[in-house]
């Protein structure tokens, strides 16, 4: 595969990952076929429909098929025997005790050796505990062995570090590509492959580049625990966290990115990866007390959250709450562990009446939560409301006539879950306004 820049790629998922990670590699010029068992998914694909929102990504989607380089099908085989490297994208969900549910990623590598029909190179995109990439070896070599055929292949971890709401910029443009490869062939594969990225190229071992997404992953959750901690005394000690955060962060060894406080980290890897390492250190019988306590805080942060407004309000039952924002972050319609669940649970074992507006997270939550009003603009929704909670920081609702909120809402309470707004601006308007760790002394009004 020497000197050769144009690959012959499947990418086997098409959830976020999967499909950015397609676009991205059609995009330099490499032939994709992108494979998912939801023959659903891959109707609308095959529309140019994105099955999930992500700004940018549905006109290339568009682009590239036109292009011919990207096309999907959910005929794995296809697939499998058209392309020359193969990237597993599957889902790796928690489990129940935390640990990685492994079961996607290994249903794939067994259909993997049971249609390859020559050499191919196999990277694993999903993020997976150190040592899958062993599992996945042995499971194709088994399924290779049971057709009497030994030709060889190659395992490579690739991690992925998109973000969501970022994920095209993200995956054009990554700060760094790491690859953990045994055989000059991988290695040679994979360079080609990125050729037209420009960024750092870190070459590592297979458990390496699995360990460092985890790390990756931890460390920022760590960060942001740090901080939401830090909040919960500042609020007692009349010291403002967006302060001590600006004042940390401009020393470069800190740096000031993810030292935003707020109700905590969501989504679909923080806290799905932080359980997994810390179950993967659980089996080494290996304490990790930093990531634990991370791990702690933020499970609880929403709960000292919701007291704080407890304190204010006194009981919420029968009043009006509205919940302005759903997603985990703004940009996304990803609601997987977002906190705005966790404090919709809080409130209806209250009995307040919630009510609620997300530019693009409703559908998602009205199946989790029927009984929560769905309106379908944030000033519908403010109605009558005796207390909002912004639990997202959406521009379409930061950038609200404030003004004419106050005229609609029964009581000026205001929580902001993720200091987002600003709080004189929102105080000269009449609000009694409540950030997070930014207030002191419980003086709210
Ligand atoms: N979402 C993110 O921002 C992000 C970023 C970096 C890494 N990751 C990691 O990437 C992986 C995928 O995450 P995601 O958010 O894209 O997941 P997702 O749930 O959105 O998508 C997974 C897709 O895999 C498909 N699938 C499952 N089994 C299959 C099979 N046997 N054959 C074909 N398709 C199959 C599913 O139908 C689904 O469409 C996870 O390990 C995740 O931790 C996610
Ligand atoms: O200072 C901060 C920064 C983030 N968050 C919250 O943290 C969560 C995660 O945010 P972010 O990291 O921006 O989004 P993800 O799309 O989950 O991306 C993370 O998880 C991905 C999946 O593994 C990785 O690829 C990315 O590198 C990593 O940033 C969200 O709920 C944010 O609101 C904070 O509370 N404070």
């Amino acid at each position: 595969m020497n000197g050769v820049t144009h690959l012959d790629v499947a990418v086997i998922g098409t959830g976020y990952v999967g499909t950015t990670t397609s676009i991205a590699f059609a995009a330099w010029d490499h032939k994709v076929i992108a494979v998912d068992s939801d023959q659903m998914k891959i109707a609308r694909l095959n529309q140019s429909i994105l099955p999930f929102y992500e700004e940018g990504l549905e006109r290339r989607l568009e682009r590239y098929r036109e292009s011919g380089n990207l096309s999907f099908t959910d005929d794995l085989e296809q697939g499998i025997t058209r392309s020359d490297v193969l990237f597993i994208a599957v889902g790796t969900p928690s489990s129940p005790d935390g640990s990685a549910d492994l079961s996607y990623v290994e249903m794939v590598a067994r259909q993997i050796g049971q249609m390859m029909d020559k050499y191919k190179v196999i990277v694993t995109k999903s993020t997976v505990p150190v040592g899958t990439g062993d599992k996945i070896k042995s499971i194709i070599t088994d399924e290779l062995k049971r057709r009497n055929l030994s030709f060889s292949f190659d395992i490579v971890s690739n991690p992925e570090f998109l973000r969501e709401g970022r994920a095209l910029y993200d995956a054009l443009h990554p700060e760094r590509v790491v690859i953990g490869c045994e055989t000059e062939t991988a290695r040679k594969t994979m360079a080609a492959l990125y050729e037209k990225v420009e960024a750092p190229m870190l070459y590592t071992t297979i458990r390496d580049a699995e360990m460092i997404k985890y790390a990756a992953n931890a460390f920022l959750a760590t960060k942001i625990s740090f901080v939401n901690e830090l909040a919960r005394l500042c609020d007692k000690m009349g010291t403002n966290i967006m302060k001590v955060a600006e004042g940390m962060g401009l020393d470069s060894r800190i740096g000031p990115q993810f030292l935003r406080a707020g109700i905590g980290y969501g989504g679909s890897c923080f806290p799905k990866d932080t359980a997994a390492l810390l179950n993967l250190a659980k089996e080494q019988e290996t304490m990790l007390p930093v990531l634990q306590a991370a791990s702690n805080v933020n499970r609880t942060q929403v709960s000292w959250f919701m007291e704080r407004i407890h304190h204010i309000m006194g009981s919420l039952a029968g009043k009006k709450v509205t919940l302005l924002g759903l997603t985990f972050k703004p940009e996304t319609d990803d609601v997987r562990e977002a906190p705005s669940l966790k404090i919709i649970e809080q409130l209806l074992q209250n009995k307040a009446i919630v009510s609620t507006y997300d530019p693009q997270g409703m559908e998602n939550v009205k199946k989790i939560y029927p009984q929560v009003a769905y309106k379908p603009t944030p000033y519908e929704a403010l109605e009558g409301a005796d207390a909002i909670i912004l639990a997202t920081e959406w521009r379409e609702i930061l950038d609200l006539d404030w003004t004419k909120v106050k005229d609609l809402i029964a009581q000026p309470y205001l929580f902001d879950g993720r200091n987002a707004l600003v709080p004189s601006v929102m105080r000269n308007l009449g609000y009694c306004y409540v950030g997070v760790g930014i207030d002191g002394r419980g003086d709210y009004h």
